[in-house]
């Protein structure tokens, strides 16, 4: 029998203190990863940071770096994002002009392939490649901002995705971002998501750390109770 999955929370630095990135970072160290919010303006309509910052975040990280890129010219971008020695690096399937490529591209660079679907964008055109990807990440909320309110029209494409994921016996994580909070998680776990991305979720809170901690708990017990 195969191990039971892990659920893991990766915090999104979008919610913290972008003056005091290092201070933050050390107030998630029980994450299992730091989420990465990058975005050019282009592909989605706000700005955040680019490599170079994301390079030095690295260095200075107590946690693995999950970069989540919503970005044009991704084809481009990405692959440098992988060689910065990033755990894993995602984009938007909708921004790629070669997904599959992309994703052996970061693989061959010694990262995890993450592949991002926006909410309105359907999974079936893409459950053949799920042998290249590491992570499936499926947007709870529109890309762009953080706090916004989870979009439960989304769970049946986890669902979806989960049964393909089981059905084909590939070792793909669903991750999820976007409006995750502890009442959230658990249909979200139920529908088969096992990595939670939350910002306000977690840096919203007094300790980010028992936040955390109790959102690995609630999500850990829901995705078990489906029965995995
Ligand atoms: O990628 C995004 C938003 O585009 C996310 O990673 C948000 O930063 C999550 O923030 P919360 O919804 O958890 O506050
Ligand atoms: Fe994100």
């Amino acid at each position: 029998m195969s191990k039971p999955l892990a659920c893991c929370i990766n915090p999104s630095i979008l919610s913290a203190d972008f003056v005091n990135l290092e201070a933050e970072l050390a107030r998630i160290a029980n994450a299992d990863a730091v989420h990465v919010d990058v975005m050019d303006n282009r592909f989605v309509p706000n700005l955040t940071i680019g490599l170079p910052v994301v390079e030095r975040i690295q260095q200075v990280s107590p946690v693995p770096l999950d970069a989540h890129l919503m970005i044009a010219d991704v084809d481009r971008w990405a692959p440098l994002y992988a060689d910065a020695g990033l755990d894993s690096v995602t984009f938007h399937v909708e921004a790629s002009d070669a997904p599959i490529k992309l994703a052996r591209e970061l693989r061959a660079r010694g990262a995890k392939a993450g592949m991002a679907l926006r909410p309105a964008t359907a999974v079936e055109p893409y459950l053949d490649m799920l042998p290249e990807l590491d992570m499936l990440l499926i947007m709870t909320v529109e890309p762009g901002f953080g706090g916004q309110s989870f979009l439960d029209v989304t769970l049946p494409k986890i669902r979806r995705a989960r049964a393909a994921i089981e059905g084909s016996g590939v070792n793909v994580a669903i991750q999820v971002d976007g409006g995750i909070t502890e009442e959230t998680i658990t249909r979200a776990a139920e529908a088969g998501a096992n990595i939670f991305v939350a910002g306000s979720a977690v840096y919203g809170k007094p300790s980010p750390e028992d936040a955390i901690n109790s959102l690995r708990a609630k999500g850990q017990l829901a995705f078990g109770q489906a029965g995995r």
